[in-house]
């Protein structure tokens, strides 16, 4: 349910793609080559993560996304089809429009952003497959909410491995 639903609760949004969890079954054990090291052989200082090595660089937001919103409470939400009627600074509308070459908010974003960015701001944990632009949701919602005149640290973003991290930052 995207684009005509309006809700009337708090952000607890259930987003279901089978696609996403497929592709992160693990693989099928493999027979060892002589390229295999064990960990004793690795030399940890010289290991490193390559940010250029992010598997696609494009939005995935087919069709038939099953994306299921769940809320409650009484706060009204009303899917966006334009980042215009997200009440973004002009500076974040530029970023997106011009910098980003983004065209329309994707399902994940359309639904979730009015969430993040309607006060009075709740918890919200959404579920989309990859690629779909949740990194956008989240960092729209802090963009919006920290001072750029400020000097400190005012958001934190936590990912829950370095490879995310690095993509994300
Ligand atoms: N509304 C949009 N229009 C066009 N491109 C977009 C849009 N939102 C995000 N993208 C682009 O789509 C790609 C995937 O977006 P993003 O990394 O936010 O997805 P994700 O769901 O966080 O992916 P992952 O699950 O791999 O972390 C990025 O290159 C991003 O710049």
């Amino acid at each position: 349910m995207a684009d005509n639903d309006t809700t009337t609760s708090s952000p607890a949004v259930e987003i279901k793609h089978s696609r996403g969890d497929e592709a992160e079954e693990e693989e099928p054990n493999t027979p060892s080559t002589s390229d295999d090291k064990t960990t004793s052989d690795l030399k940890l200082d010289s290991l490193s993560i390559h940010d250029t090595k992010k598997l696609h660089n494009f939005l995935d937001d087919p069709q038939n996304s099953n994306i299921k919103a769940v809320a409650a409470g009484d706060t009204l939400y009303i899917s966006a089809k334009t980042f215009d009627e997200l009440n973004l600074s002009a500076d974040l509308l530029k970023g997106l429009y011009v910098v980003m070459k983004f065209e329309r908010p994707s399902k994940i974003q359309t639904i979730s952003l009015p969430m993040i960015l309607t006060p009075p701001y709740k918890h919200l944990i959404a579920q989309a497959h990859n690629g779909s632009g949740k990194t956008t949701c989240f960092v729209l919602g802090m963009l919006s909410r920290v001072d750029s005149k400020l000097t400190a640290p005012q958001a934190l973003c936590i990912c829950p491995t370095r490879e995310l991290a690095i993509q994300v930052r």
